[in-house]
């Protein structure tokens, strides 16, 4: 879709949610739910290895979240990156052409999608970027800390060529995703600038604290580079604990009205070294969608989805909770049924 036939970024995201009837829902874990259908991530590329190994699983996660209610489908490139891909052997065009595979099943299945259905509801495909600490699989996409060697200069140049790619795949938009500290929201912007990228983005970022991203960098200052950049249609949070989204999504409110999405993870926490998701100590069940509903847009939240360990059954809830919202007060049936479907951890 894109920007095509002189349609003003500013307003991009403004229309889609009116088609959506005042607010999106998003796809949910993606890397996390391939797992769940038996891939084994263990893996540099993590979910981009099924681009390689499973493009079948890739297109089945897709139908899953859109069966489920997503406006927003987000592409299996969050670890795709053409250092990766060559780091396994792969030329660099052919990974090129697995970065715009990456777009090219997301296609394909809403295609698949529409055909099945008689109505065509609003649905977007977003070009998953991860951070260059998602590249190094190291955790630091968790701690934000690159260390004094790496600039916004390394950033940008880490990012562009993948960027570009991606720009001119046929993705409506490029999801900026898991961002750990304020010089890559630098880097991305500047990018996005410099190459003269025509397509919008979104810039989410992740806390493990409510209060600051990762990296100690405060998130007004995170939001701030967003809102300043043309490009950017919305700023988020992402792969965040429920319990810390309210406080983020009311700071990042003081600093842009532009849109505000949120894809929270499980509330549990991923140990970077062990490689396993661990439940928070003192964490509670909880009915996920009536936070949504309730604190997060009052606080001015506009997207919703889930990021890890999230699944297609909270998509559902979201979904479902948002569209009885739309039209009447929510009803009972639709937040007993959430509540046995949802387990997340606050
Ligand atoms: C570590 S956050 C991962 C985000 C990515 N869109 C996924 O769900 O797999
Ligand atoms: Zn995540």
């Amino acid at each position: 879709m894109g920007l095509g036939g002189g349609q003003e970024t500013s307003s991009f995201v403004s229309d889609f949610l009116e088609k959506c009837g005042g607010y999106a829902v998003l796809d949910g874990g993606f890397a996390t739910e391939l797992e769940r259908h038996g891939a084994d991530l263990n893996d540099p590329l993590w979910s981009a290895k099924c681009l390689i190994s499973s493009p079948h699983l890739v297109r089945r996660v897709h139908l899953d979240y859109l069966d489920a209610g997503a406006n927003v489908i987000i592409t299996a490139s969050y670890q795709a990156t053409i250092q990766g891909f060559e780091a396994k052997g792969f030329s660099k065009e052919e990974a090129k052409a697995l970065l715009r595979k990456s777009v090219e099943i997301a296609i394909e299945a809403r295609e698949i999608y529409y055909d099945k259905l008689q109505s065509r509801r609003p649905v977007l495909v977003a070009a998953s970027v991860g951070s260059y600490g998602a590249y190094l699989a190291d955790g630091s996409e968790y701690s934000g800390n690159y260390g004094d060697a790496v600039t916004v200069e390394t950033l940008k140049d880490f990012h562009r060529e993948r960027v570009k790619i991606l720009a001119n795949s046929g993705a409506d938009l490029i999801a900026f995703e898991t961002t750990p500290n304020k010089i890559e929201a630098k880097a991305y912007a500047e990018l996005l600038e410099e190459e003269g990228i025509d397509i919008p983005a979104w810039f989410s970022f992740n806390s493990k604290d409510g209060i600051n991203v990762v990296s100690g960098d405060s998130i007004s200052e995170c939001a701030s580079i967003a809102d300043s950049c043309k490009q950017v249609v919305a700023v988020g949070i992402n792969c965040t604990a429920p319990r810390f989204i309210h406080g983020l999504v009311s700071s990042i409110r003081k600093v842009t009205s532009k849109p505000i999405v949120i894809y929270p993870n499980s509330g549990e926490t991923y140990d970077g070294l062990t490689k396993q998701w661990v439940q928070s100590s003192g964490a509670v069940d909880e009915e996920f969608a009536d936070i949504v509903i309730g604190k997060w847009r009052e606080a001015g939240a506009s997207l919703f989805g889930g990021c890890c360990r999230t699944t297609p059954n909270t998509i559902r809830a979201i979904s479902r909770v948002l569209s009885n919202n739309k039209s009447s007060a929510i009803n009972e049936d639709a937040q007993m049924s959430s509540k046995t479907e949802m387990k997340i951890f606050l």
